[in-house]
């Protein structure tokens, strides 16, 4: 598969050893493409939305021509996986004017929510569809505030969702490319062989 890695800002390296390693778990190969411009993305099966800083991220992909082939990307029915920055970029209303959204997840979020109590913090998060908890990093982690009809709440954390699933997008709040386990990325990417695991 092609996979593309928004890289305008954010944890792109960690992103793309991920897909790397769970395409190559279910016996295929990635071939990762950077995405710092518009004409690539239209080749690609899957996107990765990365954590970064959300305002910086939103600006370049204007900029760059890149949100108009996200938003053709989704059309299309083709895979995302955004995280954290991503995530919020991404959703319907990031409560500040700073950062553009997209508007692809119906999702309202609140983009420091545990920054003020807790920069970042690790926790066993239970994820519906997978047998084990995930061990979720989060890291000046945005939350969820609300949900459109459509969206699905895949976990939560303290009552408040923290990964959910709007199409054939997969948004969480932390960020699962800091730990070995692929499982999210197999949800977002390969989601009959997640239901196994
Ligand atoms: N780790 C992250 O991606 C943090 C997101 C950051 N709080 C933002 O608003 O962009």
């Amino acid at each position: 598969m092609k996979a593309g890695v928004l890289a305008v800002q954010g944890d792109v390296s960690e992103h793309a050893a991920a897909i790397r390693r769970a395409a190559t778990a279910h016996g295929e190969s990635a071939e990762v493409v950077e995405i710092r411009e518009s004409g690539l993305l239209p080749e690609c099966d899957v996107l990765l939305c990365p954590g970064g800083e959300s305002t910086t991220i939103s600006r370049l992909i204007r900029r760059e021509g890149i949100a108009e082939e996200i938003r053709e990307h989704v059309a299309a029915d083709k895979p995302v996986l955004a995280t954290c920055a991503g995530l919020i970029v991404l959703s319907a209303d990031a409560k500040d004017d700073r950062v553009e959204t997209l508007g692809l997840i119906d999702a309202t979020v609140d983009r420091n929510a545990f920054g003020r109590q807790a920069d970042s913090f690790e926790a066993p998060l239970a994820v519906d569809g997978l047998a084990d908890p995930f061990h979720a990093v989060f890291i000046r982690a945005p939350l969820i505030d609300a949900v459109g009809d459509g969206v699905e709440v895949l976990a939560s954390w303290e009552d408040r969702p923290v990964l959910v699933r709007d199409g054939p997008i997969l948004g969480c709040s932390f960020h699962p490319e800091l730990t070995d386990d692929p499982r999210i990325h197999d949800l977002a990417f390969f989601p009959e062989v997640a239901a196994t695991v």
